[in-house]
């Protein structure tokens, strides 16, 4: 599926956080949001899940706009990790990824929606933490659950935010491993990270957005040179090429940022 985003403004009440946003996804691209902290990369994937309605510009998948979707069909589509869960409740694993499925459920689960949790659990690894309580997990354990929710409706689009956030930096290659593998067998993900050298391994495509407003957008390797990690996050850095892995070494902040 096609994720465009054309010419999105977003403010909260007066105050504006997306400044004429346009980009795209397509099916089999991993395009990652980056930018410093407020740039409004959460902002836009909210927008772009439909849960904030943009006051310009139009989000359109495969050629629809979403606010002419069906909401469940839109469910359907759309997998969505936030950054947090602000509170947990005392809900098991297992039946933490079955909300997951909730666009699907009727009054019982079905076996398939049973089928999809047990595999989406089996993905992440956490089949062994299906009968823990939710509150009882480490921050990388919930981390884990939450994209094995998402991974359980089966969605054609993943928008996550930070799906990386308190994981080990093995959990962090496992889990960008399996984003990898299963937008590779036919889906959209638009992903916000902070890690620069993550986003340099696995993205198709980055954009950078400050203020509201996408600075760069293309290829890892054209976008993300030292001039721009420096104007963007005012950080001097070295970006490096070896055995074709790209990587970024930070130096120092600069003195204006
Ligand atoms: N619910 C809200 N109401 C008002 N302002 C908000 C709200 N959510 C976010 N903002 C503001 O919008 C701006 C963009 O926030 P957003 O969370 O989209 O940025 P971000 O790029 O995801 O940041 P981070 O990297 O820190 O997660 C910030 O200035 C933030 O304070």
């Amino acid at each position: 599926m096609v994720v465009s985003v054309k010419n999105v403004s977003f403010s909260y009440g007066g105050f504006q956080v997306l400044r004429d946003v346009t980009m795209n996804a397509r099916e089999g691209e991993i395009v990652c949001l980056l930018g410093p902290n407020g740039a409004g990369k959460s902002t836009l994937l909210r927008c772009t899940l439909g849960a904030l309605r943009p006051q310009k510009g139009r989000i359109i998948i495969n050629g629809v706009d979403i606010f002419d979707f069906d909401p469940i069909e839109l469910a359907k589509l759309i997998g969505y990790v936030p950054q947090a869960i602000e509170r947990t409740f005392p809900l098991t694993v297992f039946e933490s990824v079955l909300i997951g499925r909730l666009p699907y459920l009727g009054w019982t689960p079905s076996q398939s929606d049973i089928e999809a949790v047990r595999n989406a659990m089996k993905l992440l690894g956490i089949e062994n933490l299906a009968w823990k309580n939710l509150n009882e997990l480490s921050g990388g354990q919930r981390q884990k659950v939450l994209l094995a929710m998402a991974l359980a409706k089966e969605p054609s689009i993943l928008l996550l935010d930070e799906p990386t956030n308190n994981l080990d930096l093995n959990s962090q290659l496992e889990v960008m491993d399996i984003i990898r593998d299963v937008v590779k067998d036919g889906k959209t993900a638009i992903v916000a990270l902070h890690d620069l050298n993550l986003a340099l391994r696995y993205a198709d495509k980055i954009v950078i957005m400050k203020n509201g407003r996408v600075l760069a957008n293309g290829k890892p390797a054209e976008v993300l040179s030292e001039n721009v990690i420096e104007s963007v996050y005012g950080v001097k850095a070295i970006v490096k090429n070896e055995n074709g892995l790209r990587y970024v070494i930070p130096l120092t902040r600069c003195e204006h940022a």
